[in-house]
């Protein structure tokens, strides 16, 4: 079965014809039980497919990162904020990847993997930040992490606006939809958001009670602390960690964060972040047997600043320089990442100590550095470009020649493809394991209604069951079908009349057969087919009867449809010791829950 799921063709039985050519004698009757592991053999054919084409995604994606570059360098320039009518030249230009900084004395040119110019949306910027969220959600650590001056619109690429959604929210969308879609593995996410602040770390979603650092000056009862596991993996102590069932709990946790989070007004920007803001989003993904755990983080950077140029003093002057001082500790550790140094010092900041298991080997980075377009910001924008440079250089491959940078675009794009063309095959494959699920649900209900019904007896003792019928018996069409029949032979169907036989041996005068006790069962099965896999599953007009001798066993038994005949309270005493047409298959059933009144009547009214 995987083999030939590994080549592409995924041998999908209908199972209505298939039970029916089974039948010796007719087809009518279908194996209820046949007709569930027919549909489950055709699941696990999908899955199987589904996991190669998985790992195929995988695969290709890792190589796509790995040749992009695990850590990846974009540049955002801010548009211009000015009120003046007056169009200032500005010093930056921009390619796709370069960036030009020209300036009085100053002549500046750098490369990053990616330029969003001033006009670039948000779904710009998500569309380069998505291929990352997929390594995440494949067990790597992935870091994304908006850096720059302050006012260049970090916050802004990050959280976004009501009506500009920014990367986090889009991530959190990405992550639940993503999860919805793979049926190959459950996602189960949770999230913490945490503030470095002044060197201290502050829980952004911890109980209210907790005191603010910006009201109660050097409070450092939120302070957590860091603890490195054997393994390697960062863990806060103490840090909140919410587990999100649905994308609304998510948004909900985040933007109680936001609002948590220390701002304060400064010369350059009037809610200008005093923090680094933290969100982690931890993903638990089991497939089969084994849990992966990966954490993504989504950071905002409190902005890089020239303390005079921002006019900070005091409180917000030394959140500045605490600021400035874990960037540059940030930047440490980027640069003996850059050298392959056996010491990286990840323990100089909180911030570092933090990320330390999510910027190293096996992680993937992307690292929006943010920039002004204004003539007065030109020394910041080259300290920030520094920084992207700085980087950027951890891949050392990076420098390469015009041929070889061609050959890397086509691989680059080949491996798009190939992650697109399964990822479609992917959504095929999920939407049809979806339906032969919810089939499969749908068939293993109709046993329980089934006994229910049988073993309500209270005054009629007699219960007959036609099931494994599929059609649409609830449509309208086919209660004004049944209706008309009903009418036309009298209270019940015409087969439904008691025979000789069963007259004769249980006197039909006493036996009225006014209510029989019927149960229809209901199931329908529809699938789109599509491309090799088709789950077309007609409506099979097979039936199956079970006879019911009132104890909580009942038994299942394969007749022909013609050949059912009640007897109003014949069924019980004859079901186990009369001559019964062949039985095919029998299987036991235990009686649960009553089907609702109005549902026997819809389905007694259905049939033929
Ligand atoms: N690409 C953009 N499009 C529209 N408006 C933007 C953009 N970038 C930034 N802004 C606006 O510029 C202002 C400053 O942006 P933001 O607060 O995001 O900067 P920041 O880098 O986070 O600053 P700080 O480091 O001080 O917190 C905000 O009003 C924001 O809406």
């Amino acid at each position: 079965m995987e083999k030939e799921a590994m080549e592409g063709h995924v041998n999908v039985m209908l199972p209505q014809e298939n039970l029916r050519s089974d039948l010796p004698n007719g087809g009518i009757v279908l194996g209820h039980d046949k007709e569930i592991s027919t549909l489950q053999e055709e699941i696990s054919a999908l899955r199987s497919r589904q996991r190669h084409l998985n790992r195929r995604r995988r695969e290709a994606l890792g190589k796509l990162i790995d040749l992009k570059g695990s850590i990846r360098v974009f540049c955002r320039v801010r548009p211009s904020i000015s009120t003046s009518n007056i169009k200032i030249k500005s010093p930056v230009t921009v390619e796709q990847e370069n960036i030009a900084v020209r300036a009085v004395g100053i002549k500046k040119d750098s490369s990053v993997d990616r330029v969003f110019d001033q006009e670039s949306t948000q779904d710009d910027v998500f569309h380069e930040v998505k291929p990352i969220l997929r390594s995440a959600l494949d067990g790597h650590n992935v870091c994304i992490l908006a850096f720059g001056q302050t006012g260049t619109g970090k916050t802004y690429t990050m959280e976004g606006t009501s009506d500009n959604l920014g990367a986090v929210p889009r991530a959190i969308q990405e992550l639940f939809s993503h999860a919805a879609q793979d049926t190959s593995s459950t996602y189960s996410f949770s999230i913490s958001m945490l503030e470095v602040y002044m060197g201290s770390l502050r829980d952004l979603l911890a109980p209210r009670q907790q005191p603010l650092f910006r009201s109660i000056e050097g409070n450092t009862t939120c302070n957590l602390s860091i603890l490195a596991t054997t393994s390697g993996s960062v863990q806060v102590e103490g840090l909140t960690d919410v587990a999100v069932p649905d994308l609304k709990k998510a948004n909900q946790w985040y933007c109680r964060g936001r609002r948590s989070r220390s701002t304060s007004g400064t010369n350059v920007n009037n809610v200008s972040s005093r923090s680094h803001c933290l969100t982690r989003i931890t993903i638990r993904r089991c497939g089969g047997v084994t849990e992966q755990v990966s954490k993504l983080w989504l950071v905002d950077l409190g902005g890089s600043e020239r303390l005079l140029k921002t006019g900070a003093s005091g409180l917000t002057m030394d959140e500045g320089k605490a600021i400035n001082l874990s960037l540059s500790a940030l930047g440490d550790v980027i640069a003996a990442l850059r050298r392959k140094r056996s010491h990286v010092p990840y323990r100089n900041s909180k911030l570092t100590q933090i990320l330390s298991d999510s910027l190293g080997d096996g992680s993937k980075v992307v690292m929006v550095v943010h920039i002004s377009p204004s003539k007065d910001d030109v020394g910041e924008t080259i300290c920030s470009l520094g920084f992207a440079k700085r980087a950027r250089l951890i891949e050392s491959s990076r420098e390469l020649s015009e041929d070889l940078k061609m050959l890397k675009r086509k691989r680059l794009a080949e491996l798009d493809k190939e992650i697109c063309d399964a990822e479609q095959e992917l959504g095929v494959l999920n939407e049809q394991i979806r339906s032969a699920e919810r089939s499969v649900e749908e068939r293993k209900k109709l046993s329980p209604s089934v006994c229910q019904a049988l073993s309500d007896d209270k005054g009629s003792p007699r219960s007959i069951l036609v099931a494994g019928h599929i059609d649409a018996v609830d449509s309208p069409q086919a209660t004004e079908r049944a209706k008309s029949r009903m009418a036309h032979h009298g209270s019940v169907p015409h087969f439904m009349s008691a025979t000789v036989c069963s007259r004769q041996r249980h006197g039909a005068a006493s036996h009225s057969v006014s209510k029989p006790r019927l149960t229809r069962s209901v199931n329908t099965y529809s699938s789109k087919p599509s491309g090799s896999q088709s789950f077309s599953h007609s409506a099979s007009k097979a039936k199956s009867v079970a006879l019911s001798s009132g104890e909580p066993r009942l038994k299942y038994l394969s007749v022909k449809s013609d050949q059912i005949n009640v007897s109003s309270n014949s069924i019980d005493s004859t079901a186990a010791s009369a001559p019964r047409p062949r039985p095919r298959e029998s299987l036991v059933s235990r009686p649960v829950q009553r089907a609702p009144l109005h549902q026997h009547r819809r389905r007694m009214s259905c049939l033929t």
